[in-house]
């Protein structure tokens, strides 16, 4: 059993309400929470221990440090620079239902609390400093402490020694990111005393050159906030580098400042707190980035027909979701809603599309939901008994490198040690789906596609899967539009919908017949044509808790 920390001593003491110097509270700080109880006029003139007061105390303010960011103590000055005292100002972000002219939100959120205190005079404005200081030492000790111990030490945490990276991508989005980060971002930061350097990027490829030549030992982390494919672009920039084991341990944030922001929601997802959307969302990522704590994320290898190679911390699609993705660009103007409006005209005039699929099972499958489970054939010409190959033993087809590639770069990362090379036929412990007509074929490490799509529940950053959909043709349109009404709270499995399918597993491949299509990895549109793809338990990390 892991050996409980010591609990530290209760602080208490009195201090004054800034905003009115007659009106004494009664603090108390303990290892999981700061109490704020305003004395009666009566009890307050001669104690400086509210425990000892005889009076009967007002009701408390309980806030919880696992709600705190951050505490700082300053010196409070008037108009003409006169001393006014020490403050202390501590800095909570609790989650609350917000009331509506129709009623209350149906999930809560996180709101700013500030809560501040002034050192009660002595006249001496140097101790009253000090007691400030000493007091906003404890509350941010407490905090980070309460944090790392209600996770169980599952998670390592940001150094605070360096600063973070974060880049702005300022046409992300409806082009309002760099708004979002001298709002309630850059507030939240210096609350939290998190030294950071904003870097706003200037073109496509400017966060993966960058990366690629950073000297990333004066970072602590790299965060984005942006839509996903800033991030995807990071995630490549540090698997290009030669240092790419340790590149891609550089802990990786998100802040969603995009239309879709899958990773975002996925991140307030695991925070286990109800879905919430926009500046809900965008406060909550703060959070977990002010919070700083650090878990491992599964990277998926990425191969294209060309033989290159990309990795995708997100998703791997064909079909009606990848049209979907890459056809609503015209739509961005309207924001999240674009993916809808795509959807809808994609609706109207739905496609299937012909290809082979094929994967490896995740040994936990037993365990996973199926809608459906279609007759599987355990060999066929897709299949043989070719034993597997290392990445370096690859062909590589003469075939064009159409939009994505890392063509110039030698390559780097870990070895594909699952797949054959795509010309060749899959291993046989794969499975090969018998269906060739399909609607949509999508492959996610994450639990949501957008803030409104929560397509794998139960996923986690560092759970070893790639959980893998596809709806085969057939299904009528009502009842796909009833599956992505239903991803909302991610309650599609639950449609018993027999042209569903859900598997977890470790590799799959793509083989479209249909021509032309749209494949995207990250949202990111890349060359159409045969694909597969294996996961990296735990190879990168991820700003999560
Ligand atoms: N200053 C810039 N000018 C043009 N393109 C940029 C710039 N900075 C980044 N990019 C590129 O823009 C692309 C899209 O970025 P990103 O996914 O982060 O935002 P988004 O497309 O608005 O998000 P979403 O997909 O959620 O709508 C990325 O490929 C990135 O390389």
């Amino acid at each position: 059993m892991a050996a409980r920390a010591p609990l530290s001593r209760e602080l208490r003491a009195e201090f004054t309400d800034p905003a009115d110097e007659e009106v004494k509270l009664a603090v108390t700080l303990t290892d999981s929470s700061l109490t704020v109880r305003r004395i009666p006029p009566s009890s307050s003139s001669s104690s400086s221990s509210p425990s000892s007061s005889s009076s009967p105390l007002s009701p408390s303010l309980v806030l919880s440090l696992a709600d705190c960011v951050g505490c700082r103590a300053y010196s409070a000055r008037d108009g003409d620079g006169e001393n006014e005292g020490a403050l202390v100002c501590a800095y909570f972000y609790p989650r609350a239902r917000r009331r509506w002219a129709g009623g209350i939100a149906p999930a809560a959120a996180r709101h700013r609390v500030e809560q501040r205190l002034r050192v009660a005079s002595g006249g001496d404005a140097g101790a009253e400093l000090q007691e400030a200081e000493r007091w906003a030492r404890a509350v941010t000790h407490r905090a980070a402490r309460h944090t790392a111990l209600a996770h169980g030490g599952q998670y390592s945490q940001v150094c605070r020694a360096r600063r973070l990276m974060v880049l702005v991508n300022p046409l992300s989005g409806k082009g309002q990111a760099m708004a979002l980060y001298t709002g309630p971002i850059q507030r939240m930061l210096t609350e939290a005393a998190v030294p950071h350097t904003l870097i706003t990027t200037e073109h496509q490829n400017h966060a993966r050159e960058l990366v690629r030549k950073a000297d990333l030992s004066q970072w602590s982390a790299i965060v984005i906030l942006s839509g996903d494919g800033l991030l995807f672009e990071v995630i490549n920039g540090l698997m290009e580098r030669e240092d790419w084991e340790e590149a891609i341990r550089t802990p990786l944030g998100i802040l969603p400042g995009g239309s879709g922001n899958a990773l975002a929601a996925s991140v307030h997802h695991y925070t286990q707190a109800d879905g919430v959307f926009g500046e809900d969302l965008l406060l909550s990522c703060g959070f977990v980035l002010c919070k700083g704590l650090v878990c491992p994320l599964d990277l998926l290898s990425v191969r294209l027909s060309s033989g290159h190679r990309l990795f995708s911390f997100l998703s791997l699609a064909w079909g009606f979701v990848a049209d979907v993705d890459i056809e609503s660009e015209k739509y961005r103007p309207v924001g999240a809603v674009r993916f809808l409006v795509g959807a809808l005209v994609r609706l109207a005039s739905l496609r299937t599309y012909q290809g082979r699929l094929a994967f490896l099972l995740a040994t936990e499958e037993s365990s996973s939901v199926t809608a459906h489970s279609p007759p599987s054939l355990p060999a066929s010409s897709y299949c043989s008994s070719l034993p597997r190959v290392s990445n370096t033993q690859q062909h590589h087809s003469s075939e064009r490198p159409a939009t994505i590639t890392g063509a110039d770069l030698k390559e780097h990362g870990p070895v594909d040690d699952l797949m054959t090379p795509l010309g060749a036929p899959v291993p046989t412990d794969w499975t090969v789906v018998e269906e060739r007509d399909f609607v949509l074929v999508l492959a996610t490490c994450h639990s949501h596609l957008a803030e409104d799509l929560m397509v794998a529940p139960d996923a986690q950053p560092g759970d070893g899967h790639i959980h893998l959909f596809y709806v085969t043709a057939g299904v009528s349109r009502p009842a796909l539009l009833r599956l992505f009404l239903a991803m909302e709270k991610g309650a599609h499995l639950a449609c018993d919908c027999p042209h569903l399918v859900y598997r977890r597993v470790k590799a799959l491949r793509l083989d479209p017949v249909t021509r032309p299509g749209v494949i995207t990895v990250d949202g990111e549109q890349v060359e159409y044509g045969p694909v597969q793809a294996q996961v990296h338990k735990g190879y990168a990390r991820l700003i999560s808790g």
